[in-house]
């Protein structure tokens, strides 16, 4: 089992009694990567060796005092938060430690169960501004630390360049991380990518949790005991059990009955899940990624998905944009599905017009459209040319998908009693083009019907004639 969290959580006390029970209270609650000191002398020396995620401190100790500690660690390591931890009469020292920088304060009893949410929030906290920074950093010098897990999801559109940072800041991170976005823009692509930069050692098991009732979801995921039901003649375990030290991909999360939102909250919050038939509370480690096509957070507010779960499962959030914001791609994928459908055949040349055909469609099944589009037309297609026919009976198909406007069918343009210009009207028209495009000089071009260079010329002149300064 990996442990959590990847960097130690520091406890500090002189009573080995108070270390032990706290650290097996920890434990049980899935925190396992501890180190116990008894000796806060000692302190600094560990803090040299070994990079610390969070401290919990007790205020009396011989030797340095839990006070003395704060000021050395907020000193030398700002950001480890530290939990003070005291006896009941010592809340107003606790207090002057919380101003001296100290992240929170406990006081110490029997019940473990808020220093435990303590340290987890503090955890948490740490993780966010780990990334926080990391995130900045790649921001300011706009890199990628490793372009090449990037490589299955073909792209030059600049958001989805963003998204990649964002992928690289959080992808260490033990939290759950939230994909939403329409149907076939990539969330299951880049889920992997997410799981392959997480450097866990386990698998990535993804599992389409659409339209599963409460018991079939329980099973699938929890698996289930020798004789917990009729049929079930031996153990089973389940899929969050295959995902040990991995990644557990929940797809589709959106239609989840309640009954098994309950299961799942449990799952993400305290990392515990009970295979079906056993009382037996089983942990796991597994990360999960969820996504969904349908927007959780409106969902939440009509009361059909738990608000706990969606902000539990939203820790990371990766929106992906529709195809048809980003139509800049649309080139790079055709050449890689035509790449990938001519693996054993000659590629038959692209007309000009599939991009000027495409150009203008919205794609609602955005990228799988597209690549069944184009695997489709090469079945067609002879060696020479890939043929547009069925593609063009698509594109028809769905007319509320394409705002083309076809040649002698199409709504003849509005004027109101006074006519713009032929400059005003070009402006327009090239504005028009290179918003549908997303900007791609190419597909604007191919979309008006002149040349590249012709249409920069025009561009040129009306930056020109906006910003005369320039
Ligand atoms: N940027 C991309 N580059 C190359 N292939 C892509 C890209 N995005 C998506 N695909 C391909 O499109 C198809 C759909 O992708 P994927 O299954 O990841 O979408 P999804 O958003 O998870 O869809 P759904 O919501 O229906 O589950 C897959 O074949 C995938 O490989």
């Amino acid at each position: 089992m990996t442990k959590f969290p990847s960097y130690p959580v520091l406890l500090v006390d002189d009573e080995d009694t108070w270390l032990r029970s706290f650290s097996l209270a920890l434990k049980s609650h899935g925190i396992d990567n501890i180190i116990c000191c008894n000796d806060s002398t000692t302190v600094p020396e560990i803090l040299a060796k070994t990079e610390i995620e969070v401290m919990a401190v007790d205020l009396a100790m011989p030797g340095m005092s839990g006070q003395d500690l704060i000021d050395t660690v907020s000193a030398t390591n700002p950001d480890i938060p530290i939990l003070v931890i005291t006896g009941m009469s010592q809340v107003e020292t606790a207090v002057q430690c919380i101003k001296r920088g100290a992240f929170d304060f406990f006081v110490k009893t029997n019940d473990k169960s808020s220093l435990v949410s303590g340290i987890r929030h503090a955890i948490e906290i740490r993780e966010l501004k780990r990334e926080n920074s990391s995130l900045r950093t790649r921001f300011l010098q706009d890199t990628l630390e490793h372009p090449e897990a990037f490589a299955p999801i073909v792209t030059c559109s600049k958001a989805m360049r963003s998204i990649f940072q964002y992928i690289e800041a959080i992808a260490r991170s033990t939290q759950p991380v939230l994909i939403t976005g329409e149907s076939g823009v990539g969330k299951e692509l880049v889920a992997k990518v997410i799981h392959d930069l997480s450097g866990r050692q386990g698998e990535f098991v993804p599992v389409n949790v659409a339209g599963l009732d409460d018991n079939i979801f329980a099973d699938a995921l929890f698996g289930h005991k020798k004789g917990a039901f009729t049929g079930a003649d031996r153990a089973r375990p389940g899929l969050v059990e295959n995902a040990k030290a991995g990644t557990l991909f929940l797809d589709e999360i959106g239609d989840l009955p309640q009954a098994s939102q309950v299961k799942l909250l449990r799952l993400v919050q305290e990392r515990e899940y009970l295979p079906i038939g056993s009382d037996v509370t089983r942990k796991t480690d597994a990360r999960i990624i969820a996504a969904t096509n349908v927007d959780p957070g409106v969902m939440a507010e009509a009361k059909r998905f738990r608000s706990d779960l969606y902000y539990r499962l939203r820790a990371h959030h990766v929106h992906l944009p529709p195809l048809r914001e980003r139509r800049e791609d649309l080139p790079l994928l055709i050449d890689h599905f035509m790449r990938q459908g001519c693996q054993q055949r000659k590629r038959p040349a692209v007309p000009v017009e599939l991009l000027n055909l495409l150009a203008s469609y919205d794609f609602p099944g955005n990228i799988r459209e597209l690549r069944f589009l184009i695997l489709d037309a090469l079945s067609c297609s002879g060696d020479d040319e890939l043929d547009l026919d069925r593609i063009k009976a698509h594109v028809r198909k769905n007319p509320a998908a394409s705002r083309k406007v076809q040649p002698g069918e199409g709504t003849r343009l509005q004027f109101g009693p006074e006519l713009p210009t032929l400059k005003h009207v070009c402006a327009e028209l090239v504005h028009e083009a290179m918003r549908r495009t997303g900007n791609n000089q190419a597909l604007a071009a191919s979309m008006l019907g002149v040349s590249r260079q012709a249409l920069n010329k025009r561009l040129n002149k009306l930056r020109q004639m906006e910003d005369p300064e320039e």
